[in-house]
């Protein structure tokens, strides 16, 4: 194991001292959402006790430091994930609705009725949904690339699709139902050479390795906080300043215009074009603290940490006779998805939580990839940074106990 300060991390997170029916928490659906540091959690009680008042415009005292607070985060963001500007940082709600602003902005003013969408069979429905709404708005054709038993992109098969119909390429950058975590750079190379511009959904990927926009060369990239152990509410769109000056606002309101008239209205500049009303502000706060716990930690180091762990975990779980593994691709995220012989998953769950183990049980938001595999649902561990080799241990002897029980 690496040397990873692990006890220390796992003491700045209050709730993993919680007991479950008089168990220790062992929380493993991070994939769901991930729990919050003292960090975080003090930064926003402190802007609430210290710093709080509505952002922007205000010249009283608390108003500037709440906003400077606020743009300070935009700034922890950008640096974050290598953006070269505040004005590629959109903040929203998460990064279903960072899909849906490309969905409805980009996609309402760029692609019409024949054109083509391009996304895989992996995607969570907030990667799917959105564009099937702008295919019945614009009479756009949605195109699926298929994966493999493993839970891979079948690559070829992406690139056939990869035609000059296609406006558009809309993929996960780490599935949160299996695990896979697509060649992206490779992705992104061959839809520019034909100058289609591409989103990676990065809500899985962005809390476990370190994410560069610029050397990704993305158009649009998008998380949301509560995955990267921030406050839910918050989520990030980035995109390239060009594309998103291009765009036209996505909603109407506050903060998002110049002036107002009733004959027309003048738009406000990047990002808050596209940040209408008062904004989450304690979760951006919240978020930007976040990335400080994080920085200075590292990503790199998380990475190798979660890759230890998961290397574990599919090692053990490997050896449960009765486990199907869902999801073996070659490059995989912190997330073991399974399926126990004659146990539905939902049971799976019930009966872990009745040990103090939370793992998700169900279709993840991927129904399209449950059906692939032919299963009503999956069982799914989902590690963080915070879990443990013991912990995966406890999950391993539940599960058996299960089998003995049930199986
Ligand atoms: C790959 C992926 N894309 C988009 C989303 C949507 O994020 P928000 O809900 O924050 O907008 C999720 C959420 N992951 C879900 C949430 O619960 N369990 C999951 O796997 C996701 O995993």
């Amino acid at each position: 194991m690496t040397t990873f300060p692990i006890e220390k991390i796992r003491a700045d997170f209050p709730i993993l001292a919680e007991k479950i029916r008089g168990k220790d928490l062992v929380y493993l659906d991070n994939a769901a959402s991930c729990q919050k540091p003292n960090a975080v959690i003090d930064a926003i009680s402190d802007l609430y006790r210290h710093d709080y008042a509505n952002i922007h415009r205000g010249v009283h005292t608390l108003s500037v430091r709440a906003t400077d607070k606020f743009e300070g985060a935009r700034t922890k963001v950008k640096d974050f994930i290598n953006a070269a500007s505040e004005k590629e940082i959109i903040f929203v709600r998460g990064a279903t609705e960072a899909v849906n602003l490309v969905s409805q902005s980009y996609g309402r003013a760029n692609i019409k009725a024949g054109d083509e969408i391009l996304i895989t069979a992996m995607e969570h429905h907030s990667n799917i949904v959105p564009w099937q709404l702008l295919c019945e708005q614009s009479g756009a054709v949605l195109k699926v690339a298929p994966i493999n038993l493993k839970g891979e992109l079948i690559y070829s098969e992406f690139a056939a699709l990869l035609s000059d119909r296609i406006r558009l390429v809309a993929v996960a950058h780490m599935s949160n139902a299996l695990g896979t975590i697509n060649p992206v750079e490779k992705i992104i190379a061959a839809a520019h050479a034909r100058n289609i511009p591409v989103l990676l959904d990065g809500a899985q990927a962005i809390p476990h390795m370190k994410v560069d926009v610029r050397a990704l060369d993305c158009d649009f990239y998008v998380f949301s906080g509560h995955k990267l152990y921030g406050p839910s509410g918050v989520g990030v769109l980035y995109g390239k300043q060009a594309l998103l000056e291009a765009m036209p606002p996505y909603q109407g309101g506050g903060d998002m215009i110049r002036r107002v008239t009733f004959e027309k209205s003048e738009y406000n500049t990047l990002p808050y074009k596209f940040e209408a009303g008062t904004p989450s502000i304690a979760d951006v706060v919240g978020l930007g603290a976040a990335i400080d716990y994080l920085n200075a930690i590292g990503m790199e180091n998380v990475a190798a940490y979660e890759a230890e762990l998961l290397d574990y975990a599919t090692e053990q779980a490997r050896k449960i006779k009765g486990l199907r593994i869902i999801g073996e691709a070659e490059h995989k995220g912190a997330i073991l998805s399974f399926v126990l012989d004659h146990i539905h998953p939902h049971d799976i769950g019930t009966m872990l939580d009745s040990l103090g183990i939370a793992i998700r049980a169900g279709h993840h938001c991927a129904m399209p990839v449950m059906d692939f595999y032919g299963v009503p649902a999956t069982a799914r561990a989902s590690f963080a940074m915070y879990n443990t080799r013991a912990e995966i241990d406890v999950l391993m002897r539940g599960i058996e106990s299960l089998i003995k029980v049930f199986g």
